[in-house]
This record gives C-alpha cells, structure tokens and sequence, in this order.
C-alpha cells in the first residue's frame, strides 16, 4: 500500500486527476476495450472531478471509452432528489464530460427488487471483465463505500442498514435534519472493492484521521473496513495533512520517504531516456 500526503483537499484533487488521466490515457481505452472505473460521491471527490473535468475541456482526457459504477446510492431517496448519489454525479461530473450515459452504472434505490439490483449490479461489473480502477470514499467511521463497522470483509453488492454515525455525518446535506437522512443504502462490498485491480482511496480532514490511523496502522478490522485494503496487491490512499494528524510521526515520515525515493527513480529514468535520445 502507498500513501500520498498533500497540503489540502485542492491539492489532493490535483494529484488523483492527474493520477487517473495518466492512468486512463496509458490504457487506451477503445469501444471494445473500455476503461473500467469505480467512482464515489460525498463532499471529498469534488476537488478530483474538478480537476478531470479540467482535463476534459482541455482535451488532455476523454471519457469516450470510460464504463462507470458508482459505490453506492440511497435506498428510497426519489432518483432526482437533490441528494440522491444519481443527481450528485450528474450535477458534479458527469454531467461536464463527454462519458455517454450508457456507459454509467448506478446502483437503483428504488428498484423494486433491491437484492435483484445488487445482484445484477455485481454480474454487471463481471460483463466488462471487473474494474480497473476502483476510486473511493470512506467514512469517519473508517466505512468504505457504506460498508459500515463490521461488515463481512468479503462482502458483495448489497443492501445495508447506515450507522447512526454515517447518518450523523451526512445530516449536512439533507439541512441537518436527521429525520431525513435515509437509513439504508445499496452499496458494493468490500470484496468487490478488492477484486479491483487498483484500488484508490481519498481520505480528507482531520475527522477522518482516527479511522485512517487504523486502518493503516492497525490490523485488517472489520471494525474499520478501509483496513480492507491492506490485503490488496495495488493500493494507494491519497490524503490531506489534516487526516495525518492520529498518524505516528514515524509514519508519515516513512510514506514520505518512499514518495521522494519513488521521485528519484523516475527522474533518473527520464534522464537516462533524454541522454538516449540525444545520442541517436
Ligand atoms: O467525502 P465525504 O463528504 O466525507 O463523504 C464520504 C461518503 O461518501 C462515500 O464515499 C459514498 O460514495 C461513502 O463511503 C462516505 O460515507
């Protein structure tokens, strides 16, 4: 696992833009061989959209090729209401890009069979042959996706029930009245976040810091199900100082250090590629 600290949220955006579109761009994703991305909502992905939608009206990046499922949606939330995860992706991204709606996978909340929808929803991701990226969000209570405390960490798409913290959080959006924040959600699992082949984590303020500190820190908890992903062959979580702050000094200072040799590495290949190239 890596982990990449940046100044501030603004900051953090800019890197997993940069990040995404390097990595979408190196793919070369075609009609038949489509750029499979796992996509989050909540207050913390903003910035990266900004910045990939930045990218888009530069015509640096494309979502031509790009198939999309989002990690989660609201049970019973009308799909246009102005919280439902549907309108948020629309209104913040995808409604700037060039990514044909065919290609947007959300899960329905509404749908009159919810075990049916995550069902499909999992057969679905297995269509395109998984998901090459997966972008996530997590919890102060260190949930990814909605997969709240103890959720089995081989858990698939499914229905869940909110923690009462989660519900707590998310009162913000809905004028802080919590009578009507939904109290269940449909989300994916921590294991099909883990059949990824790349998973990426946003984890901004200090709010979220005790939940970081575990789950990098810590052991794999199904008590902090982020800590999930120490159990993935390529994971990065990206993430402001203010989430640093329960973190050991020692710690940080490591993560860092392995960012700055990582930077050597690479410059010295690019020199060793321009001295080539000047000598043909
Ligand atoms: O970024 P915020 O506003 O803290 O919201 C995070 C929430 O969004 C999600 O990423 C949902 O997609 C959840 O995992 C989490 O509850």
């Amino acid at each position: 696992m890596r982990l990449i600290i940046r100044d501030n949220p603004t900051a953090v955006g800019d890197y997993l833009a940069t990040y995404i579109a390097k990595r979408i761009n190196d793919f070369a994703p075609t009609a038949d061989k489509p750029f499979v991305l796992g996509l989050p909502t909540g207050s913390s992905p903003i910035p990266t959209y900004k910045a990939l939608i930045k990218f888009v009206k530069e015509e640096k990046l494309s979502f031509q090729h790009v198939v999309t499922f989002n990690m989660d949606e609201y049970v019973g939330l009308p799909r246009d209401h102005p919280e439902s995860y549907h309108t948020f992706m629309f209104r913040e991204f995808f409604g700037h890009v060039d990514i044909p709606p065919s290609q947007v996978h959300i899960l329905d909340g509404n749908a009159p069979d919810l075990v049916a929808e995550c069902n499909a929803y999992e057969a679905a991701i297995k269509s395109y042959g998984g998901i090459e990226l997966f972008l996530g969000g997590i919890g102060e209570d260190g949930h990814i996706a909605f997969n709240e405390p103890g959720s089995s960490l081989a858990s698939r798409t499914r229905i869940k029930t909110l923690a009462y913290d989660t519900i707590l959080a998310n009162a913000r959006f809905f004028n802080n009245d919590i009578s009507k924040v939904p109290r269940m959600a449909l989300t994916v699992g921590v294991a099909t976040v883990l059949d990824s082949r790349e998973v990426v984590v946003i984890v901004n303020g200090q709010r979220k810091a005790l939940a970081l500190s575990k789950a990098i820190e810590d052991g794999v908890n199904h008590l902090w199900t982020l800590s999930a992903l120490q159990l993935h062959p390529w994971a990065l979580i990206v993430v402001d100082e203010d989430a640093t702050a329960e973190l050991h000094v020692k710690t940080v200072k490591y993560f860092k250090s392995i960012e700055y040799v990582q930077e050597q590495v690479e410059m010295s290949k690019r020199e060793q590629q321009k001295q080539g190239e000047e000598e043909v």
